[in-house]
């Protein structure tokens, strides 16, 4: 890890100072650059900026004003404290970026998008860590799902669980046609409940009926069931995945910047807001939810599980 992130970690976790997620953000932010003529990407002759940490590359492309965040963290994207920490710093540079004005997710490891929260950081430690850990996660989903930016997933894998919650906070879902990448919120299946949050963002994608009985059964659905269940909004050859996200992004961005954040907004003020004044609240309840003995037995008994499926 970057030396700068354990003080952003820390900046992140503690309850007397402002969370980054403070700063408004879709809500009662000003607008980005006036988009004018909508353009395509590749056609342009322009500057690329590249910057990276450990385990995140953003390559932003300044004529466009379209960045790619590229997860890359072996063996499989899970989603730890170092990488959530990464992910709002770098989210956070673009946010601050005026030029940015869209963000493309995808995945630098191969059939693999995120594997879902790191189950590691939830097995046997302290109150604190845990306390770290779960802001953590709470400030991926308001920075994501707040951003003013125009963002959308590119799934090129399988996104599991805090991955598929990743894809769900974004505009719009492209998901590499490939039968065996699947997605959905599985917490179910580990013995676990995924939060109201989750929930919400999920129903908000899918509609309650649908949402109820996938989270019910944990279910991870194939990519041509995810498209059918409104889980993602299209398919596409997995080699065409980045070009098609960029060309969404474009569409998206011909529209008057205000206008568009203006109605993201309106969407989804509510569910973001009852996490912020419960945000003290969830905590404690994940910290009370995960120490439960039987809950620790039920990770465990899934790690082991993944472990002897690859033996
Ligand atoms: C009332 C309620 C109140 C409050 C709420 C309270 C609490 C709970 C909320 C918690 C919400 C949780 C959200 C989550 O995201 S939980 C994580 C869910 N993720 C999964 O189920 C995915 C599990 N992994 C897989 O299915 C496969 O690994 C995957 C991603 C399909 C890749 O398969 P493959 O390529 O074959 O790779 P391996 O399985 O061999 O894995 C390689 C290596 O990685 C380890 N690993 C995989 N996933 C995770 C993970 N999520 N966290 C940590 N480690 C992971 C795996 O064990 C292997 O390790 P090894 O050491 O054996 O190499």
């Amino acid at each position: 890890m970057a030396a700068v992130a354990p003080t952003l970690a820390r900046r992140i976790a503690r309850p007397g100072m402002l969370p980054l997620c403070s700063r408004p953000q879709a809500w009662g932010r000003a607008a980005r650059q006036s988009p004018g003529l909508p353009r395509a990407p590749s056609l342009l002759l322009t500057q690329r900026r590249a910057f990276s940490n450990n385990k995140i590359l953003v390559e932003l492309d300044e004529g466009s004003g379209i960045a790619t965040m590229k997860l890359k963290s072996p063996p499989v994207n899970s989603l730890s404290l170092d990488f959530l920490t990464e992910f709002c710093i770098s989210l956070e540079k673009l946010e601050n970026n005026r030029g940015c004005r869209g963000v493309i997710f995808t995945s630098a490891i191969p059939k693999i998008f995120s594997s879902g929260l790191d189950i590691t950081e939830m097995c046997r430690k302290s109150t604190e860590h845990y306390a770290e850990f779960w802001r953590a996660v709470q400030e991926m989903w308001l920075r994501v799902y707040g951003s003013n930016m125009v963002t959308v997933a590119a799934i090129n894998g399988s996104s599991p669980a805090g991955g598929c919650l990743l894809a769900l906070s974004c505009d719009y879902r492209i998901m590499a046609e490939n039968p065996k990448f699947s997605i959905g919120l599985n917490e179910a299946q580990l013995g676990i409940v995924a939060p109201f949050w989750f929930k919400d963002t999920f129903v908000n994608v899918v509609g309650h009926r649908v949402a109820e009985r996938s989270l019910q059964l944990g279910c991870l659905h194939s990519a041509p069931e995810a498209l059918r269940i409104g889980l993602v909004d299209e398919l596409v050859p997995e080699e065409k995945l980045q070009d098609k996200a960029a060309a969404v992004i474009a569409q998206w961005l011909a529209l008057p910047d205000h206008a568009r954040q203006l109605t993201k907004s309106m969407m989804r003020k509510l569910v973001l807001d009852r996490l912020v004044a419960h945000r003290e609240e969830d905590i404690q309840n994940f910290i009370s939810f995960i120490t439960k003995e039987s809950i620790q037995k039920s990770l465990h008994m899934y790690m082991e599980m993944l472990k002897k499926k690859k033996g």
